[in-house]
């Protein structure tokens, strides 16, 4: 940035009336010796110039005003050569930088701070001569062009400095441009001036007129109004600005105009107690966040949630950047230290993490409290879209290409190419021990046996009534990609209950997809053994949002696929919700399949340590996780015993850093009677439903609502989860009121055939005609009639 002219703020009456043309400069260098403190403090505060110096008269202000002065936005000092002494003394006694003093020497002035490194003393003009012409005059003899047309090159940019296009100016039009202090250029193609918005009414208010280091090509800065700037009805000539916080802060001003009553964006906006509980949240879990992943991923939600509140408070990121900008040039700083009440919570929460692992205990009767219990941790699957659509959308767009820089973004991993084909090479099962092939190998045959199981027996065929034949069969969905997670654990045993329905059921073409390990960027072998053993054509070594594109939509490598099963992170969960609702993917999906959670329920006669452990096994798998233990009339004593086995055996988990933080939101609900405990459950629709109790199987009758049943006191969750035979991906979050778990009719679909003999067409024809005429679809009707005629079912005149 190179200025042409120094405006002389000597008068503040001067600047008010003048401001809106002395601001395109961008710069002004206020009187020390004409204005007071006060008026100094206000205007580096309030008028948002972005650089803002002062002339330091000698002996008229103490050290404690000039550091008040450069710590309230006064960017640098202009002081004469004269005052060699006061130089010193700035820098050595208040540790002003160098660059932010601006020394004379024969009328000219020196620095650093400001592109253009020397200022002479004749173009520092006073607010109260400094006209639009003589601003005008200024702009005109800076800039320079080599064009035979004697145009200038001109950039267009926003306040936040992003590019909007590339225009040209004459002359005139600046001249004009100042005068109107609006967008106006030179149409090559027209011939003529150009006020920008005239016509379409997407003009422009300009805040500043600068030139490059050469002074050949001017830059506008500029606030865009209505649609964007391109004739193309685009932010920009070079596309919208979807993203980064500037797109989501558009994004978020939109929503504030039309969210809908009931979005949780209007819940937002409307209820700031939430908005700030929904901050601080955000806060603290950044503050607990690890490892590159995590970090940017709480950052981001942190953003969120502080933008929503700039919003709804008509602060725009400009305000903040402004106030960055202010503190930047602080020249004394707080000590930084953290509130005390900070430091004390600080501290309680390391006590808390060696602290004893206890369940909350509630009783049924306390309704408000087993609403509060039975309520799972929050997800965040709305907030997750904003990153994960462009996510999909390059990927989609882009393919392979977009999938392999995604790969190596997110899992670390740079691969030449995204897909592992079959016969997979030998190097991929390196590792792979025989105790775990036979443990892979029986966990296959009983998921296999039970799947098969399933297959309906042949066609359905029902005669409605005489003539009239209807008949159902099933038909594989004839290519499946299967997700299985790799991200914070790997998961052969999904593999094995995806793959092995999929193959029972004969769809043509199993497709895996699994993030590739960091270290050798290939997936495990067991996860390969398990592909070979179900016959899948390829793997995708991908993992997230990009895997599930790739395979809705297809690449040059992937294949596209009808339906996309798996569990996975939120990233997996809503991509694969965006591609089931778009219609150009063509894609259907499982289910919503979340983080995991077990309810057990348990009478005085259980076993305190099966008890715990049962409840520890899921809460090892993620801090969303839940866990709830329903107890059929306990004692105090089993209670307290219920809770030293979980302390005790969490204590010796490798993950009890993950257990700890899943326990803090789960609980021990107590119930008076076995009746009362399942209709609990049946509320809550767990994942899984252990029943620990007297009689167990003859509970399972009174079972309405749950993703699979463990039943007695020797059935652990943990066989479910990988070899009793039973399908472990089930639906969460109480979607088990009306998703099944994945079975071998989640990878077929049903095709209905009827088959009509004149006797049936008889019996049911006229039904078919009064109906459609009724709906007024004679169509419909005449397919019916003209048989029907032929037949001689109906007169000829049949109305
Ligand atoms: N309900 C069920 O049936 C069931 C079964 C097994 C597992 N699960 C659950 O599945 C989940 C597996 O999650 P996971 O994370 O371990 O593995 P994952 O494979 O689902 O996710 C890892 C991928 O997430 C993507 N990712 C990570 N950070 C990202 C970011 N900041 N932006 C965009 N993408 C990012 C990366 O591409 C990475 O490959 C767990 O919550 C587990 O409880 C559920
Ligand atoms: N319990 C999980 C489903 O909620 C599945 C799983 C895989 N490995 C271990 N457990
Ligand atoms: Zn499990």
């Amino acid at each position: 940035m190179v200025l042409p002219i120094l405006p002389l703020i000597d008068d503040l009456a001067s600047w008010n009336t003048k401001k809106e043309y002395a601001s395109l400069i961008g710069q002004v260098l206020l009187d020390g010796s004409s204005l007071s403190n006060d008026e100094i403090l206000q205007f580096a505060k309030k008028e948002e110039v972005p650089l803002v110096a002062l002339s330091l008269p000698s002996g008229k202000f103490s050290d404690d005003d000039i550091i008040a002065f450069l710590n309230n936005g006064v960017s640098s000092l202009f002081v004469g050569t004269q005052d060699a002494k006061i130089v010193d003394h700035l820098v050595d006694q208040l540790n002003v930088p160098k660059d932010r003093i601006v020394v004379e020497d024969n009328n000219v002035f020196y620095n650093q701070f400001i592109v253009k490194q020397k200022f002479s003393q004749d173009k520092i003009v006073s607010i109260k001569k400094l006209s639009k012409d003589q601003l005008t005059k200024e702009v005109i003899t800076e800039v320079r062009t080599d064009r035979p047309d004697g145009l200038f090159t001109t950039l267009v940019v926003d306040q936040y400095e992003r590019c909007l296009g590339l225009v040209y100016s004459s002359k005139e039009s600046i001249a004009k441009a100042i005068d109107l202090g609006r967008g106006v250029y030179y149409s090559r193609s027209r011939s003529e001036i150009w006020v920008k918005g005239e016509t379409s009414g997407n003009g422009q208010k300009l805040l500043q007129i600068s030139t490059d280091c050469d002074s050949d090509a001017l830059k506008f800065i500029v606030e865009q109004e209505n649609i964007g700037f391109c004739h193309l009805e685009t932010m920009s000539c070079f596309g919208e600005f979807k993203h980064g916080l500037v797109g989501l802060e558009s994004l978020l001003k939109q929503r504030l105009q039309d969210a809908p009553k009931e979005s949780y964006t209007r819940r937002l906006f409307n209820d700031s107690a939430l908005l700030d509980a929904k901050i601080k949240e955000e806060a603290e879990e950044l503050t607990e966040a690890k490892g590159k992943q995590e970090i940017s991923w709480e950052a981001a939600d942190l953003f969120y949630f502080a933008l929503a509140k700039l919003v709804a408070n008509n602060v725009s990121l400009k305000d903040v950047e402004n106030n960055l900008n202010m503190k930047h040039l602080k020249i004394t700083r707080r000590k930084g230290d953290a509130k005390p009440k900070f430091v004390a919570q600080a501290k309680s929460e390391e006590e808390e993490s060696t602290g004893p692992i206890h369940l909350d205990v509630v009783k049924a009767s306390d309704k408000a409290g087993i609403k509060r219990a039975l309520s799972r941790p929050i997800q965040k699957t709305s907030e997750i879209m904003h990153l994960v659509n462009p996510i999909i959308e390059n990927v989609r767009d882009k393919g392979d290409c977009a999938l392999l820089e995604y790969t190596e973004k997110f899992d670390g991993v740079k691969l030449s190419t995204p897909v592992l084909n079959a016969p997979f090479p030998e190097e991929y099962f390196e590792g792979l021990t025989e105790e775990m092939k036979d443990a892979l190998d029986l966990s296959i045959e009983n998921v296999r046996k039970f799947h098969a199981a399933q297959l309906p027996s042949g066609t359905l065929e029902v005669e409605t009534q005489p003539g009239v034949l209807c008949s159902r069969f099933p038909r594989p969905i004839e290519k499946v990609g299967l997700y299985i997670p790799g991200g914070t654990a790997v998961l052969p045993s999904t593999a094995l209950m995806l793959g092995v329905p999929a193959q029972v059921a004969q769809c043509k073409e199993i497709v895996f997809a699994s993030p590739p390990r960091k270290s050798d960027g290939k997936v495990s072998p067991e996860v390969v053994y398990v592909a070979e053993k179900v016959g899948a054509s390829k793997i995708v070594l991908a993992g997230g949002a990009q895997a599930v594109a790739a395979m809705a939509y297809g690449t040059e490598t992937v294949p596209k696929v009808d339906k996309i099963l798996g569990p996975g992170n939120q990233f997996v969960t809503a991509a694969k919700m965006y591609v089931q609702n778009d219609t150009q993917a063509l894609c259907s999906i499982d289910m919503p399949a979340g983080p995991s959670e077990v309810l057990v329920i348990a009478d005085e006669d259980a076993d305190v340590d099966f008890v715990a452990s049962d409840l520890l096994s899921q809460a090892e798998h993620g801090i969303d996780s839940q866990v709830i233990l329903v107890g059929v009339k306990l004692s105090e004593k089993k209670i307290s015993e219920i809770q030293d086995a979980v302390h005790h055996q969490a204590m010796e988990l490798p993950r009890v850093d993950i257990v700890r933080k899943c326990i803090a939101h789960s609980a021990i609900v107590l119930c008076d009677g076995y009746e009362e405990a399942l209709e609990m459950s049946n509320q809550y629709a767990p994942e899984h439903l252990i029943l620990q109790i007297a009689n167990a199987n003859d509970y399972v009758k009174l079972v309405d609502n749950a993703g699979s049943v463990f039943v007695g006191a020797y059935t652990p969750e943990s066989c479910g989860d990988y070899s009793s035979g039973t399908n472990h991906t089930l639906p969460t979050y109480g979607y088990a009121r009306q998703y099944s778990g994945a079975n071998t009719a989640t990878f077929q679909k049903y095709i209905t055939a009827q088959n009509i003999t004149p006797e049936g067409l008889e019996n049911i024809g006229r039904a078919v005609m009064c109906v459609a005429k009724k709906e007024g679809l004679d169509g419909h009707r005449n397919a019916v009639k003209i048989r029907m005629s032929k037949l001689g079912l109906i007169p000829d005149d049949f109305q």
